[in-house]
């Protein structure tokens, strides 16, 4: 098997942006949102919705793949993947009966999977985040011009949303929730409580549209104190941290509002994780291409 062979690399890229949706789905207890133990703030979605939605996303990043192979960033590829995306959107309202599950995984995982297959699957992090920016950069003359729930908060908060942290190539990836993942790695912590803080991180960072408008500005105030003080009391697996974040799961209910924004770019950073680490194995020739 050779992963400089489209169809595989398409392939491979496709199911580590599957698998890290499911990941971030199964993570468990994550504030407001749905896990294994509840659907969060969210009375229209659940797990196996999510999973449904999941999967419902497999051949769209596999196309967004396909067209980026061994491509460089242009108009014409951030316009194709964003073809590709609105129908991703439309397969994702199929499978979930209307509810908006994923749509910043699919603008934020399709950037990077699009990234990823122009290095053929082979690039480390920083490379393939700054590679997504370049990409997001470009304009999309296509873009319906439509009112959405993250236009109106980022105008009455003024504050960036999915695309501007694209733009900017993915900055809270870079400096909160990948270096909080990896020294959690290094530090002993279980995987678990390693994602969980990647997650926290974000809440404690990103100005999440989700939460503004589901929540306003006192639901964000709120999460980003909370997750602040998780971090500071050394993150979950401590017994204040692991307190604090119940609390932080109580302000989110209070509040009816849910960081999905931080949900898909912990997911994300899983993808991002995966490939950057998969890169070192083939350079360090310790992968058996065989088994990918
Ligand atoms: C550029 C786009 C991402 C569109 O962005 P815009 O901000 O205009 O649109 P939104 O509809 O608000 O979607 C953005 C979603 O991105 C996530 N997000 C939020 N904050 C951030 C952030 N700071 N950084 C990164 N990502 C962020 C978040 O997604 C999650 O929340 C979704 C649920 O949200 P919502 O629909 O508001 O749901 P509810 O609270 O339940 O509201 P109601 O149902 O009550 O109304 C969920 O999907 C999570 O994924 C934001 O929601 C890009 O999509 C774009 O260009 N779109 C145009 C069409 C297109 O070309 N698409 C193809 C692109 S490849
Ligand atoms: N686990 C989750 N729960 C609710 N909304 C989400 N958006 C992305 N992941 C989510």
């Amino acid at each position: 098997m050779d992963i400089n062979d489209i169809q595989i690399c398409k392939r491979f890229l496709a199911g580590c942006a599957v698998q890290a949706l499911i990941d971030e789905l199964r993570l468990t207890p994550k504030p407001g949102l749905v896990d294994l133990n509840d659907t969060g703030v969210h009375d229209d979605l659940n797990v196996s919705i999510m999973m449904r939605s999941a999967e419902s996303l497999r051949e769209t990043f596999e196309k967004m793949a396909v067209v980026s192979f061994n491509e460089e960033p242009s108009q014409t590829l951030r316009e194709e993947i964003a073809y590709i995306g609105r129908q991703g959107e439309q397969e994702m309202f199929q499978a979930t009966g209307g509810t908006n599950s994923h749509k910043g995984a699919i603008w934020s995982l399709g950037l990077l999977v699009s990234s990823a297959s122009i290095y053929r699957g082979h690039v480390e992090a920083s490379q393939l985040l700054e590679t997504a920016g370049r990409i997001a950069r470009f304009e999309d003359r296509y873009v319906p011009q439509e009112v959405t729930n993250g236009s109106v908060v980022k105008r009455k908060y003024k504050v960036n949303g999915a695309r501007e942290e694209a733009e900017l190539a993915f900055p809270h990836i870079k400096h909160f929730s990948l270096p909080t993942l990896l020294s959690g790695r290094a530090r002993g912590i279980n995987e678990e409580d390693a994602r969980l803080n990647a997650l926290i991180s974000l809440i404690a960072n990103l100005d999440d549209t989700c939460i503004l408008h589901r929540g306003g500005k006192e639901a964000l105030i709120d999460a980003q104190r909370l997750a602040n003080l998780i971090l500071a009391s050394g993150g979950v697996s401590t017994s204040e941290g692991f307190q604090t974040l119940s609390n932080l799961n109580s302000s989110m209910h209070t509040h009816n509002a849910s960081p999905g924004g931080c949900a898909d770019l912990l997911a994300a950073t899983l993808f991002v994780d995966r490939i950057s680490t998969y890169s070192d194995q083939v350079m360090n020739k310790k992968l058996d291409m065989a088994i990918i």
